[in-house]
């Protein structure tokens, strides 16, 4: 069975930020995610890991004023020194975390521009990310993400992201293939495991329920099925990678319910 990250941005509502760790170890993780950690020093993120004996196998780079709206600046014209500034911190954070990949947010397609011409922005600056990254031995990822969630999103498809890795062309960037974005936009996903896992460009996967963004097993994809699916590919490519529990627990805050919708994963992995 693959291993599953507990995505602390949206697990454990019912804790605070920084107790979600200790809550995720108590119910077996060994892997944590989240969006953002910049709101914290990162010897103070560090120490949690360490106390828990959790590893931190994903965060995000800064994507622009996210308050204001905004979801990455990779395909963004003009803002390219505010990308490079964001990689570099989220670099640092990466070292002191010991944490092998970062995802790049793409952006959103600013009002009056096509997506093609956005191309040229966003490659150039993944480029330049990866460069940096590679010096020490972290992935940038990049998610496909569907425009129910995010209108306008730049990227939004498994092939566009994967045309994109082909021109970038630095072996350390990979796709974050998030399931239930996938599932919203194409659909076809046992098949598309199949197809994209081999290649070794797929760096993490992602899961909720289709379409609430619920617990896995509440919604219309049969996940016990597409992780068997995951197990047999990497079994046959020789994949390691995470799959990140990012979905919002059906429960809310309510005391416990996260902890209590992990039923599913408890039917998946007995021992944990
Ligand atoms: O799927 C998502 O929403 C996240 O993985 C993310 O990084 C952007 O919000
Ligand atoms: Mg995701």
């Amino acid at each position: 069975m693959p291993r599953f990250a507990a995505n602390l941005s949206m697990l454990y509502p019912e804790h605070d930020f920084l107790d979600r760790y200790a809550a995720a170890a108590r119910d077996g993780f060994r892997g944590v995610e989240f969006l953002f950690p910049y709101a914290y020093e990162p010897k103070e993120l560090a120490s949690r890991l360490q106390d828990n004996g959790l590893e931190q196998v994903l965060f995000n780079a800064p994507p622009g004023n996210w308050d204001g709206g905004e979801r990455g600046t990779a395909c963004l014209p003009g803002r390219e020194q505010e990308f490079r500034d964001g990689v570099v911190q989220a670099l640092r954070y990466a070292e002191a975390l010991e944490c092998p990949r970062v995802h790049v947010m793409a952006g959103l397609v600013p009002q009056g521009r096509e997506r093609a011409d956005l191309r040229p922005t966003y490659v150039a600056n993944v480029r330049w990310a990866a460069r940096e990254a590679a010096k020490q031995g972290v992935n940038v990822l990049l998610e496909p993400i569907n425009t129910r969630d995010i209108p306008g999103f730049f990227l939004n498809r498994q092939d566009h992201a994967h045309e994109l890795l082909a021109e970038i062309g630095e072996a350390n960037v990979q796709v974050q293939m998030d399931l239930y974005h996938c599932q919203i936009v194409e659909g076809d996903l046992a098949m598309k495991i199949r197809q994209y896992l081999p290649t070794g460009r797929v760096g993490h996967f992602q899961v909720a329920g289709v379409p609430q963004r619920h617990e896995p097993d509440v919604g219309e994809l049969n996940y016990p099925y597409l992780f068997s699916v995951i197990d047999e590919v990497s079994a046959a490519c020789g994949w390691q990678g995470w799959i990140g529990c990012e979905y919002r627990p059906a429960r809310g805050a309510q005391a416990g319910g996260t902890s209590e919708g992990l039923g599913w994963l408890r039917r998946l992995t007995p021992s944990s």
